[in-house]
């Protein structure tokens, strides 16, 4: 089964920040760093071409939601950036997912390039049953329906999904094994949960079966994210002794 290093999430504000991290997690298995909508807004591909050249592989995720024209277009773009992973979001439907991975393909082409892995969010790990029966008006619960994203992501030549790790195991049921199981919501203990609903601990995520976790705030806005990456990658990969 894939297990990858870490992805972390650079959800901050400029790059000295960005600089900061690179360096106190080049040391020892080096995280995967996430590039999200804050980030690419401010700077662009620039942003993603420092943290590539710090040696690390990048995970851009601008989560796209747009007319399948638009979406292809869009990953023709992203395509040619050389991440290893991006995301769109499942629930525009088989069209635009087929449409989003025929560009991402096509850019990497023109780039001479291996394409990124896509990955479909399936329900946000701040959503919960209650937002999405009262708020977003879905009368099927959320395991059904992250369990349909799945379904649909994979039909539509997908590498796998986005979800809480709380789901993998229902999704193995309905896309099989070597379907990615990326899972963001990851909090340890001590940390608090903030916006997120579903959330689990790096053990329990990798107990579960998720093949690789997202994590943010509890490594990048405490005191020392170098101890606090260590950790929580320890957990996450080494098998319990
Ligand atoms: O696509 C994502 O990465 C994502 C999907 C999801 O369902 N939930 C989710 O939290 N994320 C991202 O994962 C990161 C989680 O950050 P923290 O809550 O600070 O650990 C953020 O960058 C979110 O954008």
């Amino acid at each position: 089964m894939i297990r990858l290093t870490p992805i972390v999430a650079l959800d901050v504000a400029d790059l000295t920040q960005v600089a900061t991290l690179l360096d106190q997690l080049s040391v020892g298995p080096r995280p995967i760093f996430k590039i999200g909508m804050e980030l690419f807004y401010h700077y662009g591909p620039d942003v993603v071409k420092q943290v590539q050249r710090a040696g690390f592989d990048v995970f851009l995720d601008l989560k796209l939601h747009d007319i399948p024209n638009t979406v292809e277009r869009a990953m023709t773009v992203i395509g040619a950036l050389g991440v290893k992973l991006t995301t769109i979001h499942a629930a525009g439907g088989l069209e635009m997912l087929t449409a989003g991975k025929r560009g991402l393909k096509a850019g990497a082409r023109q780039a001479g390039i291996e394409p990124a892995k896509l990955l479909a969010i399936t329900q946000l790990t701040s959503i919960d049953d209650r937002i999405l029966h009262e708020q977003q008006h879905i009368s099927i619960s959320l395991n059904e329906s992250v369990q349909e994203y799945a379904k649909l992501s994979q039909t539509a030549g997908l590498a796998g999904v986005v979800c809480s790790a709380k789901e993998v195991t229902l999704i193995r049921q309905v896309v099989g094994p070597s379907f990615l199981c990326i899972t963001p919501g990851i909090r340890p203990f001590t940390a608090q949960q903030d916006d997120q609903k579903r959330v689990v601990t790096p053990t329990k995520a990798r107990q579960l079966g998720s093949n690789g976790i997202v994590v943010g705030r509890p490594i990048t806005q405490v005191n020392d994210p170098k101890k606090a990456y260590y950790q929580i990658a320890a957990e996450f990969t080494e098998e319990q002794k």
